[in-house]
């Protein structure tokens, strides 16, 4: 049976790193997966994925957009997908608007949580893994990587304010949330992860 799992964290906070190694262990399976990302994922998304990440613009229309990308991405990559009995994997998800457009920005949860309903009333992760780490090491993280994008360059309340809202979201939805102590070694993640996909096959 098809699987739709979700990674989220702030920036820095290791997610990316972990794709690979979730992908490697799903297909080893002998699964059928499809990795993908947000904002982004389709031709469109990916062009509304560089105009969000590097232009400013009013908080709605930045939470409009990233639903406009994902309305994409459910149309052309994760609906089929998982309607042919695939597992997808997505770096980013509708966790993300609620967490940085919604905790880190401020728009009104109760409007993206109307968009939701018009984008996907039929679909949500069967697991999301969050990855939360304290302020300060994600960003020693991203500094120590590349060049910072729109929000990496957000202050540390923003990034205070997006944390707890994932974490509120991950309490109000414990089935699917798992939230991982980012600060653990990589191996050691990399074993949680293992043990949180085996109760999955
Ligand atoms: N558990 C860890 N311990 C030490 N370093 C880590 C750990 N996890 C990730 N890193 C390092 O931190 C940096 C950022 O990791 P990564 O790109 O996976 O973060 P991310 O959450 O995907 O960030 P973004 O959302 O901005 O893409 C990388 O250099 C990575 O090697
Ligand atoms: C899906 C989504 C993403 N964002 C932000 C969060 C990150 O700062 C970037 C994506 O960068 P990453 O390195 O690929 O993680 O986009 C957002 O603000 N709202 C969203 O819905």
């Amino acid at each position: 049976m098809s699987k739709f799992i979700t990674f989220e964290g702030i920036d820095g906070a290791g997610k990316s790193t972990h794709i690979a190694f979730v992908s490697d262990y799903i297909k080893a399976r002998g699964i059928e997966l499809v990795s993908s990302r947000e904002p982004g994922g389709t031709p469109l998304g990916e062009k509304l994925r560089e105009i969000v990440l590097h232009e400013k613009m009013h908080l709605e229309t930045e939470a409009l957009l990233v639903f406009a990308s994902r309305r994409e991405h459910l149309a052309q990559v994760i609906q089929p997908a998982l309607a042919r009995g695939a597992w997808v994997i997505s770096d980013r998800f509708t966790d993300s608007t609620f967490a940085y457009q919604g905790g880190g920005r401020g728009t009104s949860l109760a409007k993206l949580e109307a968009l939701e309903q018009w984008v996907h009333p039929d679909v949500q992760p069967d697991l999301t893994l969050l990855f939360d780490v304290p302020l300060e090491v994600a960003r020693a993280r991203l500094d120590a990587t590349r060049e910072l994008d729109k929000f990496e360059q957000e202050k540390a309340d923003f990034f205070a304010a997006t944390r707890n809202e994932y974490l509120r979201r991950a309490a109000q939805f414990p089935q699917r949330f798992r939230v991982i102590d980012s600060t653990q070694s990589i191996a050691e993640i990399q074993q949680q992860i293992a043990a949180i996909l085996d109760a999955c096959f």
